[in-house]
């Protein structure tokens, strides 16, 4: 990962990510973009051609920064930016058969498009966006894409049925989950999940999962393959 503020990315080697770089399923570096600039301010940005708000990073530093950073084993250039396309659970999966990616953290108005253009001479670049919304720059959606891609990694987390169950994996919103007690302030876990009949608690959720992605997220229901609903899915 190349960044201003290497501090920001301190949250991965916490937690599940921090014991899986520690159990060596994973290796993170993260660099200084100022380390490659040369001027007594090093100076990362400069003003838009064309004129307009705010900074634009310069192509010389970033430049220098991903030529070091790429080389070696081949990588897939991973910009987070508001105009990139929707970062989904599918390529998160995507991502996770890589051996190598390279995160560029952009700031201000962003990097100078010649970067990637030049850097896409040479590996993949995806351009990703985490949401349709104007964050400060992009390393608080690189440590959101690094979770959604480490945990889907073999090993990481404890039960491997925990990444092939959760939202997403069947293109259906996850349904609600609860545990003990059986009531709480007067609301009481369904019985059905306390039936031990698995028949009928896989039906049950399934049930769940298609009402709340119905009602939050019609898009996605719209989006699934023809044949992966079921009849008894449609008779929901
Ligand atoms: N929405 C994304 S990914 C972003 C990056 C920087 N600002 O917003």
């Amino acid at each position: 990962m190349v960044s201003i503020f290497p501090s920001y990315l301190a949250p991965l080697r916490e937690a599940l990510l921090g014991r899986a770089i520690s159990r060596g399923l994973l290796e993170l570096t993260v660099h200084d973009l100022r380390a490659w600039t040369h001027d007594v301010h090093q100076a990362v940005d400069d003003s838009p051609y064309g004129g307009g708000p705010g900074m634009v990073m310069r192509p010389q530093v970033w430049g220098d920064a991903l030529d070091d950073v790429l080389a070696g084993p081949p990588a897939r250039l991973v910009v987070p930016t508001p105009a990139g396309r929707p970062f989904t659970q599918a390529l998160a999966r995507e991502f996770s058969a890589e051996e190598r990616l390279v995160f560029a953290c952009g700031r201000y108005e962003g990097i100078d498009q010649r970067v990637l253009d030049d850097a896409a001479r040479r590996v993949t670049v995806d351009e990703v966006s985490i949401g349709d919304y104007v964050l400060v720059g992009g390393e608080v959606a690189v440590l959101a894409i690094v979770e959604a891609v480490v945990r889907l990694l073999p090993g990481v987390l404890g039960n491997p049925r925990s990444a092939a169950e959760d939202s997403f994996s069947d293109g259906l919103l996850e349904g609600p989950a609860y545990t003990r007690p059986e009531v709480w302030r007067g609301l009481a876990v369904p019985d059905v999940l306390r039936s031990g009949n698995h028949a009928l608690i896989d039906r049950w959720r399934r049930d769940r999962s298609l009402e709340r992605t119905h009602r939050r997220r019609p898009d996605l229901l719209e989006a699934l393959p023809a044949d992966a609903l079921d009849r008894a899915d449609r008779a929901l």
